[in-house]
């Protein structure tokens, strides 16, 4: 696991959109399993900015979404879906036959899992994984105390991811459960990157970067990576001894 620190927000986003930019230059075919949230908004942002002026191919890559609320619907503003729909694969316009997101108003989650899982498994995994960090060390929904050998879950949602996720919807919104890939995909995936930024970020990031790797603190598994990457910002990085 590397730690990479940039002087802001801007900075941050720029250079993980460069890294999904290298994964789809070197292939167009990369399959990419990413967060929705704050952290990687500008990121998105500017992939989608520097994809449409070098008119790269992204018709061949594959988007698996990170996580969903169950029971919020896809056209709610505050769910994932929305989220990575407008800022990424709307600008885009990546083939809908190589999106998969999940549908919070799913009847069956466990077969949304299922079928997912096994869409992973047939073509031959994640090559990059682009996760946030929750305030309680949560990656994706997988909150403290999720084993580590778990594939994509539903999980009930912590008090913490409860409360905070209030912020991605216009009004209160009942948050009970969520649908997630898992700490193993994280694990198995080629290449992670996890992407905090601002002050309210540094205990936690300390804590991931510095901490006892830990199921309590799911976050801490990026140190069992071989290939990971901390991407944060200078008030993110605030409290970590260097
Ligand atoms: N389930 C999501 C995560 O996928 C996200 O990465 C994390 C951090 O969110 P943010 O980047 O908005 O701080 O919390 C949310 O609850």
């Amino acid at each position: 696991m590397e730690v990479l620190v940039f002087k802001d927000y801007e900075a941050l986003s720029a250079a993980a959109a460069n890294q999904m930019l290298d994964l789809i230059r070197s292939d167009p075919y990369a399959v990419l399993c990413l967060a929705s949230g704050s952290s990687p908004l500008r990121a998105y942002q500017c992939f989608a900015d520097a994809v449409q002026k070098e008119q790269l191919d992204c018709s061949k890559c594959t988007i698996i979404a990170l996580d969903e609320w169950l029971g919020v619907s896809p056209e709610d503003s505050g769910s994932c879906h929305y989220f990575l729909s407008e800022n990424l694969l709307n600008p885009l316009n990546i083939p809908t036959r190589n999106v998969h997101l999940f549908d919070g108003l799913t009847t069956d989650p466990e077969a949304e899992c299922e079928k997912i899982n096994r869409f992973i498994t047939q073509i031959g995994g994640i090559d990059l994984m682009i996760v946030g960090v929750g305030m309680n060390g949560h990656i994706g929904f997988n909150e403290p105390g999720t084993p580590t050998d778990n594939y994509a879950h539903v999980i009930d949602l912590d008090e913490i991811t409860r409360t905070v996720g209030q912020k991605y919807f216009d009004k209160p919104t009942l948050l009970q459960k969520g649908i997630t890939m898992g700490l193993r995909n994280l694990l198995e995936a080629k290449k992670a990157i996890l992407m905090a930024n601002g002050s309210k970020k540094a205990e936690i990031i300390q804590k991931t970067v510095e901490g006892k790797v830990s199921t309590e603190l799911p976050s801490s598994i990026m140190q069992n990576h071989t290939n990971a990457l901390i991407m944060i910002d200078e008030e993110a990085a605030g409290k970590l001894n260097r």
